[in-house]
């Protein structure tokens, strides 16, 4: 009998503490809609106390979905859980997640309490927890590196008080397949009530065997996996979703085990979170990357050219690669490029819609064929959702083999319900780069690029150029990532430039907000 396999995303938590990985609402709610579509039975949409763009985009994640689990982490606080419980409580079905460290070194060093104190801390939280919510998780945090024993007096204790999911995660990524399958197995045999809760884990990557360790943890009985799309995270990352879940499909005998996940939506979860965060996958990945089911030597080949599963254990078409020959074009409609936006991923709300169905008509008119890549950006675009303090007017530069790169800008700048006009002009090492000093000069907002990427987003000569930068702000507490799109690559590197200058200003702002104690329901923009 094939046993199922819950499913618990944490892209839109763990994911986003990846640096430059930080999703605004819009983009959240997007995502968590898409992740829906997909079939995962849990998505934890953030971490509400941490700012008040956060529990915006827990609530807002929360009124979209219809059928998924939505949670929110929390220490084991009652601050926090309650903060989590007034956004989760939102969806048709909340869970609040709260966690403590058991592990010595963690208890030692950063919580500097004892064994004992951690496990009534962890009793009176989930109690807590559970006068809000009748679904309520706890987690160990550094299970991998806790003592077995008392792991089991903890897992016991918060069964006891009520938990229905106790999650024992690898938080370092520091446990081996063997030992972390004997580690939840020792669990599983000792704790006496371990049937009243569902066994869950949490593996990290750091050294690369966060998807070994899952499945290995599955083997021994657990009955959920968290996980996120593209294994991005923290540090190294967290288990890839994608991988556990074909692994689990390929190889069903052997694991007499399932999940529910569609799994022809990959695909489309893969891209639309690479082009929501500006982060693309590298070309050898596991089921997503661009090469997965690319065949290049001669005898392989020949070897699919006869039998494809000569060299396939899965088929492009179960992860969703299955190639969509719907052309849309400066004669389409409204309806079809709504239905194709929704085939893609994307239920954009009536106002965004409209600009991006503006944006698709101009964008027909210069290119001979839409693919759908330029749907996909136009998409993203509509939901930066950032309020633009700041638009490119103009941008202009020379360069060439003996002039030094000079280039001037127009920003209009929008205040207070008022307009001017401020046009600067600078010099860099190259055209790119003395159009974001002249941006830097008009908008009074000095930005460090720290990465620039430019890809063709579409086929042809007239592609689509997508320009994504990362650039640290002075007095910003985090990396803003700009995009910004044109057939032209220094116009659309300076919209990217502008695009973060106003997620820099969106952020200062909310971060005055904070400081000043303002809770008025803002969204956080980068
Ligand atoms: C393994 C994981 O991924 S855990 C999740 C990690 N994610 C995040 O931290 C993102 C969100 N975090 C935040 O926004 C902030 O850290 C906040 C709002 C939670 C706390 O901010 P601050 O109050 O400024 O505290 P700061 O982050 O500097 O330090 C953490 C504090 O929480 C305590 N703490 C850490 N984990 C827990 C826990 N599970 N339960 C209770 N307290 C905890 C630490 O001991 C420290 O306490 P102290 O301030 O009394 O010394
Ligand atoms: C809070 C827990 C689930 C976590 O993120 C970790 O241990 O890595």
């Amino acid at each position: 009998m094939s046993r199922k396999i819950m499913v618990f995303d944490t892209t839109l938590r763990d994911g986003e503490q990846s640096p430059g990985c930080s999703m605004n609402t819009e983009e959240k709610v997007a995502l968590a809609r898409q992740l829906e579509r997909m079939n995962v039975d849990v998505i934890e949409a953030g971490f509400p106390v941490a700012s008040i763009g956060d529990f915006e985009a827990v609530k807002s994640v929360a009124e979209a979905l219809d059928r998924t689990i939505v949670a929110g982490l929390s220490r084991a606080h009652e601050k926090d859980i309650h903060r989590c419980y007034e956004a989760v409580s939102h969806a048709r079905r909340g869970r609040i997640h709260t966690f403590l460290a058991t592990s010595d070194i963690h208890l030692e060093a950063k919580l500097k309490i004892s064994r004992a104190e951690a496990l009534e801390r962890a009793v009176a939280a989930v109690k807590y927890a559970r006068n809000l919510v009748d679904d309520v998780e706890f987690s160990l945090e550094d299970a991998g590196r806790t003592d077995w024993d008392y792991m089991c007096q903890v897992v016991e204790a918060v069964i006891h008080a009520g938990a229905g999911t106790v999650n024992l995660p690898d938080t370092v990524g520091y446990t081996i397949p063997t030992e972390f399958h004997e580690m939840i197995s020792y669990v599983m045999n000792r704790v006496p009530n371990i049937d009243k809760a569902v066994i869950s884990l949490h593996c990290h990557n750091d050294l690369g065997l966060g998807v070994a360790n899952s499945l290995a943890g599955i083997q021994a009985g657990a009955g959920q996996v968290e996980c996120t799309i593209n294994g991005i995270g923290e540090r190294a990352g967290n288990a890839a979703m994608e991988e556990i879940v074909m692994a689990l499909k390929t190889r069903a005998n052997y694991f007499q085990a399932h999940t529910d996940i569609v799994t022809e939506e990959i695909t489309r979860t893969s891209k639309l979170l690479s082009s929501i965060i500006g982060v693309e996958v590298q070309p050898n990945k596991a089921i997503v990357g661009k090469n997965a089911f690319a065949h290049e030597a001669g005898i392989h080949q020949h070897g699919v050219l006869s039998d494809k599963r000569t060299y396939e254990i899965m088929t492009p078409e179960s992860v969703g690669l299955a190639k969509n020959d719907l052309v849309l074009g400066k004669h389409s409609g409204r309806h079809a490029f709504k239905a194709r936006l929704e085939e893609l991923g994307y239920q954009l709300k009536p106002e965004i819609l409209q600009t991006a169905f503006e944006k698709f008509k101009a964008l027909a008119d210069r290119k001979k064929e839409i693919f759908d890549e330029d749907l996909e950006h136009i998409a993203t675009e509509g939901m930066k959702q950032v309020e633009e303090w700041f638009v490119l007017d103009y941008v202009g530069t020379t360069a060439g083999s003996s002039i030094i790169p000079t280039s001037c800008v127009t920003i209009r700048i929008r205040d207070n319900g008022s307009e001017r006009l401020v046009t600067e002009t600078a010099i860099g090492d190259g055209p790119v780069e003395a159009s974001f000093h002249a941006i830097n000069k008009a908008t009074g907002y000095m930005g460090k690029l720290l990465e620039y990427q430019v890809k063709a987003v579409s086929k042809g000569e007239d592609a689509v150029g997508d320009v994504t930068i990362k650039i640290q702000f002075e007095g910003l507490d985090r990396v803003v990532t700009g995009k910004g799109s044109s057939t032209d690559v220094l116009h659309g590197s300076a919209l990217a430039y502008v695009d973060a200058a106003n997620k820099a200003r969106l952020r200062l702002d909310l971060i005055g907000r904070e400081q000043s104690g303002d809770s008025e329901e803002v969204s956080e923009g980068v």
